[in-house]
């Protein structure tokens, strides 16, 4: 067997984390040969509730567990890790919009850049979870330097899983005959839910999905506001923010960066190198394709509408002005 791959999840003590820790740690992301060393890292109040996790995680007797290390200190936190699952962040509550955490959630990132910029692997591969998660993963990689800038992510999975989801079940259809559905943008309700490049297979015929869908009105309006606003639905019936499906989410993001995506595309938040007119160096989400040597690129050469257009523009709107907003949190 190989080394085990050293694996850090933050806001381990909290909902999100208890689905999560099993399916990494039974081996649905890194593949079912791959030994798996699991980071634990909380704030010290939680440390007894992590103490219960840790215990179910050793009662799970889960052959790829090599190790689990429980711990309030991000230091030891950060040393060595292969991959940051940076999950630990206040959630927002019912009425509140994600940019509504910016203040509390954009000091932990800030401290936990540094000690990724000191103590991580240099090809460490980072996921931001913690909401606003775009922004939150702007700042992560600005108090990391040391870190090339393509190792930084953001979770914009969940979307696009929602996305597809919504399509199969207005056609009748399996999620897995529906592809190539795009989140463009901020993790917020500005997001652009892009159904234009979208593909379905419909009784064995490959076809857009927008010709097997033929309602336009859906498509541009109750589709993408189901899509937009679907987090705040789940914090409404739940009085939580979702949790299955954001861990489901994580390790698909995950899986794919670390394996390749093959022909399919995923869209992740990336930090704009200026594709499609995004200015650079805002944590954007694209469609991409991840090849095996784990290089994320976006899918060049899609056709922008004048309707997508505008929706592009709106979502990088509000993330220049988190950015700027974070920053001035960060410099007061
Ligand atoms: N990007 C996405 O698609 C999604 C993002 N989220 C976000 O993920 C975050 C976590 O959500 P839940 O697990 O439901 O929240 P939760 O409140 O159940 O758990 C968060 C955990 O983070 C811990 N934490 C707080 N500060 C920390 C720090 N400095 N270091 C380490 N741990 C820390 C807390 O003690 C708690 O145990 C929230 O910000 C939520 O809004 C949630 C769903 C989807
Ligand atoms: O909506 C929230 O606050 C949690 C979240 O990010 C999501 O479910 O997409």
């Amino acid at each position: 067997m190989s080394d085990p791959v050293k694996v850090l999840v933050t806001g381990a003590a909290g909902q999100i984390a208890y689905s999560l820790l099993y399916s990494i740690a039974k081996g649905d992301v890194f593949g079912e040969k791959q030994p798996i060393s699991l980071v634990l890292l909380d704030i010290p109040p939680m440390m007894a509730v992590l103490d219960g996790v840790v215990m179910e995680l050793q009662d799970c007797a889960l052959p790829l567990l090599a190790e689990v290390i429980p711990t309030a200190d991000e230091a030891a936190a950060f040393k060595d890790i292969d991959v940051a699952l940076l999950v630990g962040a206040q959630p927002r509550r019912q009425g509140m919009e994600r940019k509504d955490l910016l203040k509390a959630n954009v000091k932990i990132f800030k401290s936990q850049g540094a000690a990724l910029d000191a103590h991580a692997k240099k090809t460490v591969k980072v996921v931001v979870v913690g909401n606003p998660a775009n922004t939150n993963a702007l700042v992560i990689s600005k108090f990391a330097p040391s870190i090339p800038k393509e190792n930084f992510s953001c979770l914009t999975r969940l979307d696009q899983n929602r996305a597809q989801a919504q399509v199969a079940s207005k056609l009748g259809i399996s999620n897995e005959n529906v592809q190539r559905t795009i989140i463009w943008g901020n993790h917020s309700s500005t997001q652009f839910p892009d159904l234009a490049h979208a593909v379905v297979h419909v009784n064995g015929k490959l076809m857009p999905a927008q010709e097997a869908i033929k309602d336009d009105n859906w498509v541009k309006n109750d589709f993408i506001q189901t899509v937009q606003t679907r987090g705040g639905a789940v914090i409404q019936a739940r009085k939580l923010s979702s949790a299955m499906s954001a861990a489901k989410a994580i390790c698909d993001h995950v899986r794919d960066w670390w394996f390749g995506t093959g022909e399919r595309w995923v869209s992740m938040g990336i930090i704009s190198k200026g594709d499609y007119g995004i200015q650079e160096g805002l944590m954007y989400s694209f469609p991409v394709q991840i090849g095996t040597d784990k290089v994320v690129q976006v899918v060049p050469g899609l056709t922008i509408s004048d309707f997508a257009r505008e929706k592009l523009d709106a979502t990088q709107a509000e993330l220049i002005e988190e950015r700027d907003c974070a920053f001035s949190f960060l410099e007061a």
